[in-house]
């Protein structure tokens, strides 16, 4: 099982490349690596195997955080309905996104960052993500609220982009509204 020392932190070069596709169907090693990531965010939202091990909770890791730079994320969250959502996916995109703006307004953790990083990081309140997943098949998610914002997070991992990237260096905590383009 993966445990926190196979997580790599900020500082390790692996963290700001840019993470090459899976090849598709997915082989057993990339299957295999795409259910040990999602089994680690289960077992550290789970209060026993989380304290036994240390584990930090996640609800979102992408491959790069486990030195893998393979388009691989895992996401294990419930929705505002508190639906589950628990997905590994492969070579994910978003293909749409709404033009509205939200955030955290607790701003944003990761696993590869031991340190607080305060700000509001802008991401599309909606997204529509297309991506692979274990069993081979074609997805697309319609996504919104926390899941939408954990997907924006792991999918920037997967291109180099820390969440503190996103962050306004003059204000950080100025509200992030959609910049209409004026023609
Ligand atoms: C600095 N301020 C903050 O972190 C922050 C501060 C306040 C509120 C929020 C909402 C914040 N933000 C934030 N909180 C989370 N968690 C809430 C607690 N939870 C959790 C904790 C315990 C058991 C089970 C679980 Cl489930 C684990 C997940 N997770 C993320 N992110 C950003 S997207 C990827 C995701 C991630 O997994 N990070 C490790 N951000
Ligand atoms: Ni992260």
């Amino acid at each position: 099982m993966l445990t926190m020392k196979d997580i790599v932190r900020e500082g390790h070069p692996i963290l700001r490349e840019k993470a090459q596709d899976v090849e598709l169907p997915p082989q057993q090693e990339d299957i295999e690596t795409a259910k040990k990531m999602l089994e680690f965010l289960k077992n550290s939202q789970d209060p026993e195997i989380a304290q036994k091990y240390k584990l930090r909770p996640g609800i979102g890791l992408a491959c790069p955080q486990i030195g893998i730079s393979k388009r691989i994320i895992a996401v294990h969250t419930t929705d505002e309905q508190g639906e589950l959502f628990s997905y590994a996916l492969f070579n994910p995109k978003i293909v749409s996104h709404s033009v509205k703006v939200t955030y955290l307004e607790g701003g944003e953790g990761c696993l590869s960052v031991d340190r607080d990083v305060p700000g509001l990081v802008p991401r599309y309140a909606k997204t529509t993500v297309k991506g692979t997943t274990i069993d081979g098949e074609q997805i697309e998610l319609k996504l919104k609220g926390m899941p939408a914002i954990v997907f924006q997070h792991e999918i920037d991992h997967l291109d180099g982009i820390m969440f503190y990237d996103r962050i306004n260096k003059e204000n950080p905590f100025s509200p992030p509204t959609a910049v209409i383009l004026n023609r």
